[in-house]
């Protein structure tokens, strides 16, 4: 769609060309307050409650946004950015600009069409999307969705390693090039709105499709899950996840792939340290977007410690709280090679599907490019520390 040579800016001219040549509003809010405010009208409350609860209380999602307040840009004039482009190469791919989509499980909750649509706006933004080991499509069905935009690949590692060696494989055969692997949902957190609706979409719903249709999976079970789909319920749960992971299975993964390997919910400099000295490629600084430990420290808040201790070693990444353009900026000025968007294309999806993600995709892009301009710099790679003040 759009290429350096063709600022993301120019989104908001051709919204009011329509506007005053055509009198056409745009199909959904642009703002995003009230996005959110149209998709938790559209949702029922099981799956609404889902996408945007957190943990406890709901103090770490409050802490991730308090975390961009502590930070103000702090704009330069004059300094030519007629010319500019937010691309930049992560993790050796180069991008239309540093954002991808956060892995999302289940998002048939939000839309029937889900992680296709997701993969769609994918294809035609030239922005990748990381697939959920708990997507309701497989891997194999979202990659072809998604096109020639590079994608990633989301593991959550599961107990037999024959099963996790399956998924790697069958990600690599599929196209993805990258794998990240998270950390910090070994155990759901505990989260009282899914908990006050009993609902948890991706045990016995739609997350499970990856796990049912894997050769290494159905080679564990004594009958086929068509024949006996409770015992193969019952065998994913267990396999679904393995708490008892520690620092030294990572070579187990090294081992056995080449793709670059990412660690996502990092939140300190030490586990940062320790990541790099276990041969991974990245780290994603991330609290889950508050969904795992209530009371949790704000995930920007731990994004400079953990450049600062190995930025000059791995490419870190972040997510958590990106609610627009000037955020991405802030957390690419602390020293995050790239973002990640959780939540708001969520919103897009559920209340316009694949073009409804393009939309909200289109905006961060947008406001992203003039955000990076009006504070004065023609690169993303011009963005650094100085961009930014303390707030009192
Ligand atoms: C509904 C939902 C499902 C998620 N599923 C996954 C998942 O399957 N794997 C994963 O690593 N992270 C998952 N996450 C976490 C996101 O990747 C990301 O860390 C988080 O959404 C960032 O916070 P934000 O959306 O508030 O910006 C999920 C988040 C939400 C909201
Ligand atoms: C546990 C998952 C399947 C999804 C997830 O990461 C989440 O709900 O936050």
């Amino acid at each position: 769609m759009s290429s350096p040579e063709i600022p993301f800016a120019n989104y908001q001219y051709e919204i009011y060309l329509r506007g005053s040549m055509m009198n056409q509003r745009p199909r959904r809010p642009l703002d995003w307050q009230r996005l959110e405010e149209q998709a938790a009208a559209t949702l029922a409350r099981g799956p609404w409650g889902y996408i945007a609860g957190g943990a406890g209380r709901g103090d770490t999602m409050r802490a991730n946004q308090a975390a961009f307040d502590r930070w103000a840009l702090s704009p330069r004039m004059l300094r030519d950015v007629a010319q500019r482009s937010t691309a930049r190469t992560v993790l050796g791919t180069p991008l239309p600009a540093p954002v991808l989509l956060a892995p999302i499980g289940v998002q048939t909750l939000a839309h029937p069409d889900g992680e296709l649509a997701t993969a769609r706006a994918s294809a035609r933004t030239g922005v990748p999307l990381v697939t959920s080991s708990a997507s309701s499509f497989t891997f194999e069905e979202i990659a072809e969705a998604s096109g020639d935009t590079p994608r990633w690949y989301q593991l959550y590692w599961p107990k037999d390693r024959t099963i996790a060696t399956s998924f790697i494989r069958r990600a690599e055969a599929a196209g993805y090039s990258a794998l990240v692997v998270t950390l910090d949902t070994w155990l759901l957190g505990w989260r009282p709105m899914d908990l006050d609706e009993g609902f948890l979409p991706f045990l016995w719903g739609e997350g499970n499709v990856n796990y049912l249709q894997d050769p290494a999976f159905r080679a564990l079970l004594a009958a086929p899950p068509e024949e006996d789909m409770q015992a193969a319920i019952g065998q994913f749960a267990f396999q679904f996840s393995n708490p008892a992971v520690t620092w030294e299975d990572l070579a187990f993964l090294r081992e056995t792939t080449e793709l670059p390997i990412v660690l996502k919910g990092i939140l300190r400099a030490d586990d940062a340290r320790l990541a790099a000295e276990h041969g991974v490629d990245g780290v994603i600084v991330s609290n889950h977007g508050g969904r795992q430990v209530d009371g949790a420290i704000g995930a920007l808040a731990a994004l400079p410690e953990v450049v600062d201790a190995v930025g000059d070693r791995l490419e870190v990444l972040f997510d958590s709280g990106i609610r627009g353009g000037s955020d991405a900026l802030k957390a690419l000025a602390l020293g995050a090679r790239a973002v990640l968007l959780g939540r708001p294309y969520m919103w897009g999806l559920a209340t316009g599907g694949e073009d409804g993600v393009v939309d909200v995709v289109r905006s961060l892009l947008a406001e992203l490019d003039l955000a990076m301009a009006l504070t004065g710099h023609r690169t993303i790679d011009d963005v650094d520390r100085s961009a930014l003040v303390a707030t009192p």
